[in-house]
């Protein structure tokens, strides 16, 4: 029978702040730009982010991948690094990267990639920083 391939899905939520400030615009134009967002004492988010894995379901085990496996990775890649952290003071990528949720996809998605033990598994990162603002990044 021809491989089937699958896709899977799991979620984490986390809490984190942060300030919407480029170093390569000045103070005014950060302001302009990402007005509210750009206050100087920062703001916060209750982030969901849901990792997809696409790829062959085994045989043997009946999985893409263990979600228990996938559990212990994105615990590593998303909850220890960034619930309730502040993303620009306290995750070091971000210290001269806007901490924007389409800059936080790609980190997820190139943590998760130095993590997973075969990266090509690793679909799509999407997250939802609020109910109206959704971004997805799939390692393009
Ligand atoms: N392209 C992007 N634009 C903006 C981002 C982003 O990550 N990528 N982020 C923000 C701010 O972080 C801001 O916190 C967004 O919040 P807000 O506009 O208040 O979003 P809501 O949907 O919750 O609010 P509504 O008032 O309901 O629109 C800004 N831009
Ligand atoms: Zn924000």
């Amino acid at each position: 029978m021809a491989q089937r391939i699958g896709y899977l899905t799991r979620v984490e939520k986390f809490s984190a702040c942060h300030r919407l400030h480029s170093p390569h615009l000045t103070d005014e134009e950060n302001l302009n730009t990402y007005t509210k967002c750009n206050n100087p004492n920062g703001h916060g988010h209750n982030y969901r982010v849901e990792v997809t894995l696409r790829g062959p379901i085994s045989p043997t085990d009946g999985m893409v991948m263990n979600i228990n496996d996938l559990k212990k990775y994105m615990n590593i890649a998303i909850m220890d690094t960034m619930d309730h952290k502040h993303l620009d003071k306290d995750v070091p990528y971000f210290k001269n990267i806007v901490s924007t949720t389409e800059n936080v996809a790609i980190y997820i998605f190139d943590s998760l990639s130095e993590l997973l033990p075969n990266p090509k598994l690793l679909y799509e990162v999407k997250i939802y920083e609020t109910d109206n603002n959704i971004v997805f990044y799939r390692g393009e």
